[in-house]
C-alpha cells in the first residue's frame, strides 16, 4: 500500500484532512499596550475567551473529520531526544535578543529547569518576564541599561496565525523569513518540526523556502490553487525576489505546478498578506476585497521554453476574473466582493478578516460570525459556512485562514 505523503496540499479547496494549529497561550497575557504596535497586535485578546472561540473552530474540524494537531504539541515532540533539545534551545536563546552573555545562561538554566518539554515550549512561546528569572543586583551595565524593558525574551502572541511561518506547497513546505522580528522567530519552530518530528523526519517532504535564505516571504500571500497553479502575494510581508526563488525551485523538482500568478497588492497593514483580500472558496468561486481590485497588477512565471532564461513573466492584461478562468481553465468565475459594493461595510469587514476565509472542502468555508454581510453574500452564492465566534481572536488581524496551516487535503 503506498504510504500518505506527511505533506500533500494541491488546492486551497480539496476536501482537508489534516490541520496545524496553535491554541492561544499566556503569550497573549504577555501583550502591553506599549509592546502592541511591534507585535502586530491593535488590542489585547482576553485570552480566556480567545480560547474558546479557538476551541470552537478546532471543534469545527474535528466535527468534520479533520485532524487536528497542535503546534505546540509536535514542537515538544520533536525535540525529545536531548541532544535536539540543546540545539533547538541554543537557536532559539540566540535569536532571542537578550543582551548579555549572564542573562544568556540565566535563561538557558530556566529552560532547562523544566523536565516536561510540552511545558518547555509553552513557557518558549510565551515570553519570559524578567522577575521569573530572578538575577539578583544587576552584575553587569548591560541589565542596568535594560532595566526599565519587563521581558528578558519577548512573548510570540502571533504564533496562533500557523498559517504564515511556514507553508504546504505540493509535498513540500516553505520555512519563510519573515518581514517582522517578531515573528521571525516563530519559524524556528517549523524547522525542528519538519526536520525532526517522527512524523515528517522521514517522510521524504521537500523544502522549498529556507528561514534563513535573504528575501521574506509569509504564508498569507502563498495560495495553492490547483495542482498546476498558484497564487503569491508581492505584498508588505512577501518580496518578488522570494517568489523568484521560490518558483525556481518548484518548477526544477518536476512538480505539477506550472504557472505562478504574483499578485502585486497594496503594501499596507490592513492588507498585509494575499489571503486578507482574496481567498478561494470553490472551484471556481473567489472571495475578494473591492478596494484592491483597481490597484492589482498580476503577473504570471511560467517555467521558460527557451534557452538562457528561466521563466517567462508576463504582465497579464486581463482582468481578474478573466485570468483566473484562463489559468485554472474554468468558464466562469464568480468574484464575491466582501462586504458587498457598500465601501463602509466591506472596509470594516475586510479589516476583521471577512475576506479571509478557510475552505474545509469545495464550497464550505469556515468564517468570524462578526462578517454577516459577506457572509450573507457567501450563502447566497451556495457556500455552506461553518461560522465561529470571533470577538478576541480577531483582535490580532487574522481570520481562519491565518490561523490554520493545512497539512493534508484530499486532491480533487
Ligand atoms: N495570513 C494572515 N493574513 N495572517 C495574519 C497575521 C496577523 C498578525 N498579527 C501579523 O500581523 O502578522
Amino acid at each position: 500500500m503506498l504510504k500518505t505523503p506527511a505533506i500533500d496540499v494541491y488546492s486551497e479547496i480539496g476536501k482537508l484532512k489534516k490541520v496545524l494549529l496553535r491554541r492561544p497561550g499566556s503569550e497573549i497575557e504577555n501583550i502591553t499596550p506599549d509592546l502592541m504596535d511591534r507585535l502586530l497586535f491593535d488590542d489585547i485578546p482576553y485570552l480566556e475567551v480567545a480560547r474558546q472561540e479557538h476551541d470552537a473552530f478546532a471543534e469545527i474540524f474535528r466535527r468534520n473529520d479533520v485532524e487536528v494537531v497542535y503546534l505546540e504539541d509536535l514542537a515538544a515532540q520533536s525535540i525529545q531526544a536531548e541532544e535536539i533539545r540543546a540545539l533547538f534551545l541554543e537557536e532559539f536563546i540566540a535569536e532571542s535578543g537578550i543582551r548579555g552573555d549572564m542573562k544568556k545562561a540565566a535563561v538557558l538554566d530556566y529552560f532547562q529547569s523544566f523536565e516536561d518539554t510540552r511545558t518547555l515550549i509553552d513557557k518558549m512561546m510565551a515570553g519570559i518576564r524578567k522577575e521569573e528569572v530572578f538575577i539578583a543586583n544587576p552584575k553587569s551595565l548591560s541589565d542596568i541599561m535594560d532595566s526599565d524593558y519587563p521581558f528578558l525574551i519577548d512573548p510570540m502572541p502571533n504564533l496562533y496565525f500557523t498559517r504564515d511561518p511556514f507553508a504546504s506547497v505540493g509535498t513540500g513546505v516553505t520555512i519563510h523569513h519573515m518581514r517582522t522580528v517578531t515573528r521571525q522567530r516563530e519559524t524556528l519552530f517549523g524547522k525542528y518540526i519538519f526536520k525532526y518530528h517522527p512524523d515528517f523526519r522521514d517522510s521524504g517532504i521537500k523544502f522549498w523556502y529556507d528561514r534563513d535564505e535573504q528575501y521574506c516571504i509569509e504564508g498569507g500571500d502563498i495560495l495553492v490553487l490547483s495542482d498546476k497553479v498558484i497564487a503569491i502575494g508581492i505584498s508588505e510581508r512577501t518580496d518578488a525576489a522570494a517568489i523568484d526563488l521560490f518558483a525556481s525551485r518548484l518548477f526544477a523538482d518536476g512538480q505539477s505546478f506550472e504557472v505562478i500568478l504574483a499578485f502585486d497588492i497594496p503594501k499596507s497593514r490592513a492588507y498585509m498578506h494575499l489571503d486578507t483580500v482574496f481567498t478561494m472558496v470553490d472551484h471556481a468561486t473567489f472571495t475578494i476585497h473591492p478596494e484592491i481590485e483597481g490597484p492589482l497588477t498580476v503577473y504570471s512565471i511560467k517555467k521558460s521554453t527557451k534557452k538562457g532564461t528561466e521563466f517567462d513573466i508576463e504582465k497579464e492584461t486581463m482582468e481578474l476574473k478573466r485570468i483566473l478562468e484562463r489559468y485554472l481553465e474554468l468558464e466562469e468565475v464568480t468574484l464575491i466582493r466582501c462586504g458587498g459594493k457598500r465601501g463602509i461595510d466591506a472596509g470594516r469587514e475586510q479589516w476583521n478578516d471577512g475576506s479571509n476565509t478557510l475552505a474545509i472542502a469545495p464550497g464550505e468555508v469556515v468564517v468570524y460570525a462578526r462578517n454577516h454581510i459577506t457572509n450573507h453574500l457567501l450563502e447566497e452564492n451556495g457556500i455552506r459556512l461553518h461560522v465561529m465566534p470571533s470577538s478576541e481572536l480577531s483582535r490580532g488581524r487574522g481570520g481562519p485562514r491565518c490561523m490554520s496551516m493545512p497539512l493534508i487535503r484530499e486532491r480533487l
